[in-house]
C-alpha cells in the first residue's frame, strides 16, 4: 500500500482541516472511471460519514474495485469530482490516502504467514529506539501496544507470538481493521472481509466493523452479501454494470428489497418464468416482477441489527 504509482501524477489539494458539509469524510459526485474505452464506472454519488457503515454492493464485474480503487489512491477518476474533508483530491498514490486517514484492508490481507502477530501488526511502521546509528526495534513497546490495540477493540488472542498464519481468516481480518485503526485511519475501505468465510467467522468480522464503526471511522464496506451489509450498514449504494442502482439509507430500503436489488432483479424474475416451465425445480422463493418494481419503502426499519 506505501509504494508510489508511477503511473499517475496527481495534485493533492492542500488539507482543508475540517470535514466536509454534514461531516462527510470522503464523497463521490458523479464519479466514473474509464480504462482505455472501457467504461467501467459512471456516474456514481456516494458519501462517507463518520460513525456510519457505508455498503457498497455489486455482483461481479459492477465496479466494485474500481471504485476502492479511486479512494484508495489506486486509481484516479476520470469524470465527475472526487473530495476529501468537502475539498477535491486528485491522489497520485495510496501514500496519499493514507495521508489523508483513508486506509484500505484488501482480502489478501499483505501480511507474512510466519511472523507473529504483533511483527505483522506493526509491518512497515516499525517502533524503534536509540540514538543513531545503533536505533533498534523496540519489540518490548510493539508487543505491549499491539496487545493493548486489539483488546481495546475486544480482540483477543491467546498469544501475540504465534505467527499470523496460524489465526483464522476472521481473525486476521480483525487484526487488520484494528492495525489501521491504531495508524489513524479516519475511512477504513474494507474489500470484502467475509467473502471467504464461514457463517461464524463473519459474524465475528462483523462485530469488529461494528466496533471500527463505533470508535468513530467512516467504514466503506465492499461485499456480495445482502445480509452481511444489512447487519451491519447506515447506507447501502448497489452498483450495476458500472453504475449506481440503488443508494438508499437504512430507514428506506429493507433487506428484502436489498437482496431483490442485488439478486438481478429482473432478471431473477424472469428466470422464475423460465425455472417455471422445467419439472422439479422450485421457484417459490424468488421474487416476481411486480415484486421488484415496488418503490422503496419509505418508514423501513431503523435502528442496527
Ligand atoms: N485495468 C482494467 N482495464 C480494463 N478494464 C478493466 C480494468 N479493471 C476493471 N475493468 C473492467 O471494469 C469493469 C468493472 O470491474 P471491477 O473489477 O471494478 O468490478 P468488481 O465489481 O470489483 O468485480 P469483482 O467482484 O469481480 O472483482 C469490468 O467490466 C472490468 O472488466
Amino acid at each position: 500500500m506505501k509504494e508510489k504509482n508511477s503511473e499517475t501524477h496527481g495534485e493533492i489539494i492542500p488539507d482543508s482541516g475540517p470535514q466536509g458539509e454534514d461531516g462527510v469524510l470522503v464523497e463521490l459526485r458523479n464519479a466514473g472511471k474509464s480504462y482505455g474505452n472501457i467504461r467501467a464506472l459512471h456516474g456514481v454519488s456516494l458519501q462517507v460519514r463518520p460513525n456510519q457503515v457505508t455498503c457498497v454492493l455489486g455482483d461481479n464485474g459492477a465496479g466494485k474495485s474500481t471504485l476502492i480503487k479511486i479512494i484508495s489512491g489506486l486509481h484516479q477518476h476520470t469524470e465527475g469530482e472526487f473530495l476529501v474533508d468537502g475539498a477535491p483530491v486528485r491522489f497520485a498514490s495510496p501514500r496519499d490516502a493514507l495521508d489523508k486517514g483513508i486506509a484500505t484492508v484488501y482480502q489478501d490481507l499483505a501480511t507474512v504467514p510466519l511472523m507473529p502477530v504483533w511483527r505483522n501488526f506493526f509491518l512497515g511502521s516499525e517502533m524503534t529506539k536509540g540514538p543513531w546509528p545503533v536505533r533498534r526495534l523496540d519489540i518490548e513497546r510493539m508487543k505491549k501496544t499491539a496487545d493493548h490495540e486489539l483488546r481495546e477493540m475486544g480482540i483477543v488472542l491467546d498469544d501475540l507470538e504465534q505467527p499470523i498464519g496460524t489465526l483464522s481468516g476472521g481473525q486476521r481480518q480483525c487484526v487488520a481493521i484494528a492495525r489501521a485503526v491504531y495508524f489513524g485511519a479516519r475511512v477504513l475501505i474494507l474489500d470484502e472481509p467475509t467473502a471467504a468465510l464461514g457463517v461464524k467467522q463473519s459474524g465475528v468480522v462483523l462485530k469488529y466493523i461494528a466496533a471500527a464503526r463505533d470508535r468513530g471511522l467512516g467504514v466503506i464496506f465492499i461485499t456480495h452479501n445482502p445480509h452481511h451489509a444489512y447487519m451491519v450498514g447506515d447506507h447501502f449504494s448497489v452498483l450495476r454494470l458500472g453504475t449506481m442502482e440503488l443508494s438508499a439509507s437504512r430507514a428506506q430500503v429493507s433487506l428484502e428489497e436489498l437482496t431483490n436489488h442485488m439478486a438481478g432483479g429482473a432478471e431473477l424474475a424472469a428466470l422464475k418464468h423460465e425455472l417455471s416451465q422445467v419439472s422439479g425445480v422450485d421457484v417459490e422463493g424468488l421474487p416476481e416482477k411486480e415484486d421488484l418494481t415496488a418503490p422503496l419503502a419509505a418508514g423501513g426499519p431503523e435502528g442496527k441489527a
